[in-house]
C-alpha cells in the first residue's frame, strides 16, 4: 500500500503496549531541518500520547542522514535506552548522492537492528521533491514521525 493510501498519523492506541517505563531515544539529521522538525515534533507529540513521560525521551541531533547510523549506534553504547528513532529527510538532487545517501542510511540503520538489541527504528524519509517530504511530515498524508514512535513503543515492548 502506497502512503498515499494510508494516513501516517492514525493508530490505535488500544493496539499499543504500556509506555510509561520506557525511555526512547531520538538521533534527528538537521539536512532539510524544515523536514526533520516536523517528524520529531510528530513523534514526541505521539510517544507523549501513549504515555511517556517527557524525560524519558532522550534526543541527539547529527549533520546527515548519513550519519545517522553512527548516532544511533553511540547512543545505544552509551545511553539507557529501549528503542531509538532515527529521523531524516532526503531529497533527490541533481545527482546520484541521494541514491548513495538513501541506501547507506537505510543498510546502516538495518544493520544495527541485526547487531544490537535495542530496535532502531527507520523514520527516513526519501522524498523525489520537497512537496512529498512535506505532505508525509505532518502534511496531506499524515506524519512518518507518528507512525515511527508508534513502531518504537511496539518494538520496545517485544518479547516482554
Ligand atoms: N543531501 C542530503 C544529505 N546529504 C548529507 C549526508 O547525509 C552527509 O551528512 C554528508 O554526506 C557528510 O557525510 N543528507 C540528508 O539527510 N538529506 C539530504 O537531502
Ligand atoms: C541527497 C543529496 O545529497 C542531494 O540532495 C544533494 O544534491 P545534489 O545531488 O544536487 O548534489
Amino acid at each position: 500500500m502506497a502512503t498515499a493510501n494510508k494516513n501516517l498519523s492514525v493508530y490505535d492506541k488500544t493496539t499499543i503496549p504500556n509506555a510509561k517505563n520506557f525511555r526512547f531515544g531520538i538521533v534527528v539529521s538537521e539536512w532539510n531541518s524544515k523536514i526533520t522538525e516536523g517528524l520529531y515534533q510528530g513523534a514526541v507529540d505521539a510517544l507523549l500520547d501513549c504515555g511517556v513521560p517527557e524525560g524519558n525521551i532522550l534526543r541527539w541531533d547529527v549533520p546527515g542522514s548519513f550519519e545517522l547510523p553512527f548516532g544511533c549506534k553511540k547512543m545505544i553504547a552509551t545511553q539507557q535506552v529501549d528503542a531509538v528513532v532515527a529521523i531524516g529527510s532526503v531529497i533527490q538532487g541533481e545527482t546520484k548522492h541521494f541514491d548513495f545517501v538513501c541506501s547507506a542510511t537505510a543498510q546502516g540503520i538495518m544493520e544495527l537492528n541485526v547487531q544490537s538489541d535495542i530496535p532502531v527504528i527507520f523514520c527516513v524519509l526519501t522524498d523525489n521533491t520537497m512537496q512529498q517530504a512535506v505532505d508525509r511530515s505532518g502534511g496531506k498524508h499524515g506524519n512518518k514521525g507518528t507512525e515511527a514512535a508508534i513502531a518504537a513503543i511496539k518494538m520496545a515492548a517485544l518479547g516482554r
